[in-house]
């Protein structure tokens, strides 16, 4: 079997690596490595199998094209391109399936190979190939998830060893987590990317991934590490989503997880992904996230099956994009933190508002009071009361998953 990789940075390396090591088992033949600056991998191994060229690779013959560049451009053009020549095509670029997954399918399918994506969800961890094979008699009820190793590292950092968010961020990206616009890891748009494929595998619908509620943790600061303490809990940027009555409903957001439950147990670059069939229940799936070796391993899973002619059906992603709630309409727990004066004015509101709560923290500059409610149109409501009273203009809002 001959593979061509196009990237050759953390998970391309990951890949090779791994190749290498299995040279016993699997007679794999790289024939073709596509960077962006050659000169940078001059004394690397397979250095004379290096090019900056892309049609370079493309004169070669192959069996499998490795796309491990990332973002849209020009990964989708090359992907598109093999899968035209009917060469199959293994990715781990969770952007690209988020925004192109349905019309790289039928591309596919049009040519009668396969598309492979096991790395672009859990990196290491196999999530997608139990859920559409294991699973696949299941209905999938919902599922809940940490999908990001980038942000999962810094929070668990700020947390045990009381380092900065910015610290932090930088050593993730050392580690080779993060992407190379971190922006998507702190934002949660990779875990949104990440969630609405899980999703659209899961629910046989199109999920789309900007349609659901996106809050990242840019804004996490060590005042709400100090609270989550206090209230016996861990901050986790979870992504959540379940359909009822042919809606879905789903958020990627830092939430309050209790210290004695699982996600609270996932740390570092650790992720999981819980799913919730009708048959089988509550099934999860935990291991490194991010990284060389783990994204590495899940290529190369997928390069194997190919090789053993295994295939997937992933035609959910060209079924109708489904409409997604984006505000939780059951009972949830949230703390409030407000930034002003008027401490007074304000709890006096949310006696008046809220049955259930309790105050966490009164200073002179913050008050912190942790509600529960019927749903989070009434923390909403809330907040613009307050707003339009003119009590805070600053505040912050933290949910607690229940
Ligand atoms: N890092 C991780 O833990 C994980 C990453 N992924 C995904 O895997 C993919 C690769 O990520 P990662 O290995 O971290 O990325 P890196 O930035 O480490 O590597 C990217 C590689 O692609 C090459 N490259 C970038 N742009 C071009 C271009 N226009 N033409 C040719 N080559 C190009 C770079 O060349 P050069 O070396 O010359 O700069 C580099 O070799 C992404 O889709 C990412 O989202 C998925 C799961 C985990
Ligand atoms: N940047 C991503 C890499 C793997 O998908 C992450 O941190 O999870």
């Amino acid at each position: 079997m001959k593979i061509a990789i196009l990237g050759y940075g953390t998970v391309g390396k990951g890949l090779v690596d791994m190749i290498d090591s299995n040279k016993e088992k699997r007679n794999i033949k790289i024939v073709s490595i596509l960077v962006n600056n050659k000169s940078k991998h001059k004394d690397s191994k397979y250095a004379n199998l290096i090019t900056e060229d892309v049609e370079e690779v493309f004169n070669k013959e192959f069996d499998i094209l490795v796309e491990l560049i990332g973002g849209l451009n020009p990964a989708y053009e090359y992907i598109k391109r093999a899968l035209e020549s009917k060469i199959n095509v293994v990715t781990a670029n969770k952007d690209m399936l988020a925004e192109y997954g349905d019309k790289l399918v039928t591309i596919a399918k049009e040519n009668n190979v396969s598309l492979r994506f096991e790395a672009s969800v859990g990196g290491g961890i196999p999530v997608l190939k139990p859920l559409i094979e294991s699973l696949e008699g299941n209905l999938i009820k919902s599922m809940y998830a940490i999908l990001n190793g980038t942000t999962n590292y810094i929070l668990s950092k700020m947390y045990d060893e009381n380092l900065s968010y910015e610290e932090v961020l930088k050593e993730a990206q050392e580690l080779g987590f993060a992407e190379a616009n971190p922006e998507s890891d702190v934002e949660g748009y990779d875990a949104a990317r990440k969630l609405s494929i899980l999703s659209t595998l899961a629910y046989d619908r199109r999920v789309y991934w900007r349609d659901f509620y996106l809050e990242g943790i840019s804004r996490i600061d060590m005042k709400d590490i100090y609270y989550a303490k206090k209230l016996g809990c861990k901050i986790k940027l979870v992504g959540k989503s379940e359909i009822s009555d042919e809606k879905i409903s789903g958020y990627v957001r830092p939430v309050l997880v209790d210290n004695d439950s699982l996600l609270s147990r996932v740390d570092n670059e650790y992720n999981i992904v819980v799913l919730n069939g009708n048959s089988v229940g509550e099934v999860s799936f935990v291991g490194k996230g991010a990284g060389k070796e783990p994204t590495g391993s899940a290529a190369y899973a997928d390069v194997i099956d190919i090789l053993d002619k295994r295939v997937c059906n992933i035609d959910s992603f060209t079924k109708e994009k489904i409409e997604v709630e984006k505000t939780i309409n059951h009972n949830c727990e949230a703390l409030l933190i407000f930034k002003s004066p008027k401490k007074d004015e304000i709890i006096d509101l949310i006696n008046d508002c809220v049955y259930d709560h309790r105050i966490i923290d009164s200073t002179k500059e913050e008050l912190a009071i942790m509600i529960s409610v019927d749903s989070e149109y009434e923390i909403n409501n809330i907040l613009c009361f307050i707003n339009n009273k003119g009590y805070c203009k600053e505040y912050r809002r933290l949910l607690k998953i229940i």
